[in-house]
């Protein structure tokens, strides 16, 4: 059965705390009574039925490093047993450990990263964990197939090196096309950046960059995606930033569509 795991952690964050809040917020929209539990390809989404939420994360130390061992040793055990892994909340850097852990058990993975940044920095503020750098940590691990981003708007000089350096594959927002899902192969494990999606969708992120994906372009590509992925998170929902919980929606809905894929 797969299993859904909240990551409360924002320390990483370069901007702004509140990513930590995220995985009770997007709980709520199940129960609250406004929405059902169908994705859109039919499948009912059922806590407890169709997944097992396991909680929260409970870490005993909120230092960066000791929170990526322990992230990391947590999710090992998880996936040990070939069960699809979600985790929701957190800010991106969380997204290093879990991908570290599924590229440790499964063989030649590949990545499908939807966000408006590149988070290759080799080094922002001074922080190897930081939110900015967590593709840069993955790359330099050797341990990842391929890396595709898809949905890219902020591309600097120090990032287009990077992408050329670890040969990521990258779909900018400029000239956006689907040939991508085509191209990707299994293993898959998808990491979705909420911010992949215009502020005017999901105001709710610390990071408001212009001229992103509709939610309903990032659904299509979810739905129309020739894989189950094995692992997936949705990471830098900010419910400190939400208005009237619609990204909490938006995180909600994704949820449901990433765990209908996963099946
Ligand atoms: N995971 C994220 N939201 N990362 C955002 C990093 C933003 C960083 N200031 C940049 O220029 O790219
Ligand atoms: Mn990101
Ligand atoms: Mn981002």
């Amino acid at each position: 059965m797969i299993k859904v795991l909240g990551v409360p952690y924002d320390l990483n964050s370069s901007f702004l705390r509140g990513p930590g809040y995220a995985p009770d917020r997007i709980r709520v929209m199940d129960s609250e009574g406004s929405a059902n539990r169908f994705s859109e390809n039919g499948t009912e989404i059922i806590p407890g039925q169709t997944y097992t939420d396991l909680g929260d994360l409970d870490f005993p130390s909120i230092e960066p490093r000791k929170v990526y061992e322990y992230i990391k040793s947590q999710v090992k055990a998880l996936i040990e047993t070939g069960d699809p892994l979600l985790s929701i909340g957190g800010d991106h850097s969380v997204s290093f450990p879990i991908i570290e852990a599924h590229a440790e058990r499964y063989t030649n993975l590949h990545i499908l990263h939807f966000d408006a940044h590149g988070d290759l920095y080799e080094n922002f503020d001074d922080n190897t964990f930081s939110h900015a750098s967590p593709f840069a940590r993955l790359m330099e691990t050797g341990k990842i197939t391929s890396l595709t981003q898809v949905g890219i708007r902020t591309l600097n000089t120090h990032q287009i090196e990077q992408a050329k350096k670890y040969g990521v594959k990258q779909i900018e927002m400029r000239d956006l096309n689907d040939a991508f899902l085509r191209e990707l192969s299994d293993p898959l494990y998808i990491s979705l950046d909420i911010d992949v999606l215009d502020p005017a969708f999901a105001p709710g992120v610390s990071h408001h960059e212009p001229g992103g994906l509709s939610t309903r372009q990032l659904i299509d590509f979810i739905l129309r995606l020739p894989h189950k992925p094995i692992g997936a998170d949705l990471v830098e929902y900010n419910p400190k930033r939400d208005l009237n919980d619609m990204t909490a929606m938006v995180g909600y809905k994704l949820m449901k569509e990433l765990i209908a894929k996963m099946i």
